[in-house]
């Protein structure tokens, strides 16, 4: 039978994108299709802008810091629409240089909402087309919980989107979205709330990491109401009021709410049923090789219920390609990656926490940590201190798991993810001689 394609990707985000220019580079016959702008969550809804926002966020902590060097007094305020302007610049530029390379690889890009017809026929905008394989990278979007007046919170999708800066806003959630966005909102000097419904951010972080991550939000002036649950929100004049449950505080009143409160992937209207695919718990269930269980249909990416993370996304679209068209199967081994929540404060881990290393090794293991002040706060923010952690199996030397708050902890643990994934153990740290001055030296004088 002859089809229109070899490889059909549903989704031009980092995962669909990888597997097509890949697959191309083989020589097979490639096609994408992206209902939205090409790039995805990560270029135009998630790690691109978040990021340009932290950036954004950082100059108010350094005017302030340039104050305490000498510089005297900088005016610390933003022009949001000037900064909004600004980021679409950078994405739109970025989603243009993801389509010349899909062009320059020979991958055919289709704009249009598309679902399944059969096993080998898809409908995109009312076009039907044919393909041998079909790869789902149709990522995911975030969910709101079911609670009234919900309809009035906004996600991190608007959050970009936003014509003015909030006064004040209310965060909802604990984990990265939310905790990013708190620091990043702060930075930028709106007055935010954090509501998080544990007793701390950052549930299953290592515990120091999750501790001093609240402390320096709440010294950089974040509220944080913890054990805290929204029972409803109300619209007022001007703004929302949530009621608020379990915590200290009964009512809280802002400009815009922000609901963090997770992520589902994009299934709806793809008619899965229709070719067998399998759904499991809402995401795609797939084997190692990412096929699901329609055999020349494959998913990778947050479609599926590995790690919702751009490098996952583009390591299991690429193995993909390999392994069908490239004659290499191969697999991508999900033990040690290393993450980062680079917002004000910055944190990043890979590896073990403390409370996980002890369920698995038991009493032998020893941890190292530090907690210091980094040069440059010697004169600008004496009371921060930036933390760093080793977690180790004493039994064999190895290190588990390297946990860091503080300057450069993303480009320090990044490094530091190759070593522990290797098998680095506490003696080969103490052999290294440090770069001086730096933070990252800490990590080789701990005893
Ligand atoms: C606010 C935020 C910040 C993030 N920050 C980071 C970070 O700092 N680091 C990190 O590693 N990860 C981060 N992530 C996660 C990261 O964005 C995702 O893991 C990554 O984008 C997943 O890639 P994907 O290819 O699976 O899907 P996506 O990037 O979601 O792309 C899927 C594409 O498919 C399209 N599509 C969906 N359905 C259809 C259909 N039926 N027809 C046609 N097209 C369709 C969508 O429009 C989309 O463009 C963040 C996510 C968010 C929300
Ligand atoms: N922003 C980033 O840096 C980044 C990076 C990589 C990946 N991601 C991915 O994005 C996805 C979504 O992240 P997220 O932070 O939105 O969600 P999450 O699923 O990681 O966490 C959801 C949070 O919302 C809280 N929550 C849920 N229901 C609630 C309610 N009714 N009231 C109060 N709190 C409630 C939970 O306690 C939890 O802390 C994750 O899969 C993550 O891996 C984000």
């Amino acid at each position: 039978m002859s089809f229109d394609y070899d490889l059909f990707v549903i989704g031009a985000g980092p995962g669909g994108i990888a597997a097509a220019r890949l697959a191309a580079a083989y020589g097979v016959r490639v096609a994408i299709a992206e209902r939205d702008q090409v790039g995805g969550t990560c270029v135009i809804h998630g790690c691109i802008p978040e990021k340009l926002m932290v950036y954004a966020a950082s100059f108010s902590h350094f005017f302030e810091d340039a104050d305490e060097y000498g510089w005297g007094k900088v005016q610390r305020r933003i022009n949001w629409q000037q900064f909004m302007t600004a980021k679409d610049r950078a994405i739109e530029h970025l989603s243009q240089l993801h389509i010349k390379h899909l062009k320059e690889a020979g991958v055919e890009l289709i704009y249009g909402q598309t679902k399944f017809l059969d096993a080998h026929t898809l409908d995109v905008a009312g076009r039907k087309i044919t393909a041998d394989k079909i790869l789902i990278a149709v990522g995911g979007e975030a969910v709101k919980p079911n609670i009234p007046g919900f309809e009035y919170a906004i996600t991190s999708r608007q959050m970009f989107e936003l014509k003015q800066q909030p006064e004040h806003i209310a965060i909802i959630g604990s984990d990265q979205i939310a905790v990013k966005f708190a620091g990043s909102m702060n930075g930028l000097i709106s007055k935010v709330t954090l509501i998080v419904a544990e007793n701390r951010v950052l549930l299953n972080r290592d515990e120091d990491i999750r501790t001093a991550v609240q402390e320096i939000m709440e010294k950089n002036g974040i509220q944080v109401l913890c054990n805290t649950t929204v029972e409803k929100i109300e619209q007022i004049q001007d703004g929302f009021r949530l009621n608020l449950s379990g915590g200290k505080q009964d009512t809280v009143t802002v400009n815009t709410v922000l609901c963090a409160t997770g992520r589902t992937p994009n299934l709806s209207g793809l008619d899965l049923e229709k070719v067998g695919v399998e759904v499991k718990q809402g995401a795609i269930a797939v084997d190692e090789y990412s096929r699901t269980t329609q055999t020349n249909i494959f998913a990778v990416g947050d479609c599926t219920s590995r790690p919702h993370w751009t490098p996952m996304a583009i390591a299991t679209g690429r193995a993909f390609a390999d392994t069908v068209f490239g004659n290499q199967p191969r697999t991508v081994n999900f033990e040690c990656i290393p993450s980062a929540l680079s917002s004000q404060p910055e944190a990043a881990t890979v590896g073990l926490t403390e409370a996980e290393a002890r369920e698995k090794f038991g009493e032998s293991v020893r941890c190292y940590r530090s907690r210091f002040q980094p040069l440059f706060n010697s004169i600008a923010e004496p009371e921060e201190k930036t933390l760093i952690k080793l977690v180790v199996d004493g039994n064999t030397n190895e290190v588990l798991g390297a946990h860091m708050v503080g300057e450069y902890a993303t480009e320090i643990i990044q490094c530091l993810g190759l070593a522990v994934r290797k098998g680095v153990t506490k003696k080969d740290f103490d052999a290294t001689i440090g770069i001086h001055p730096s933070a990252a030296e800490e990590f080789f004088t701990l005893r």
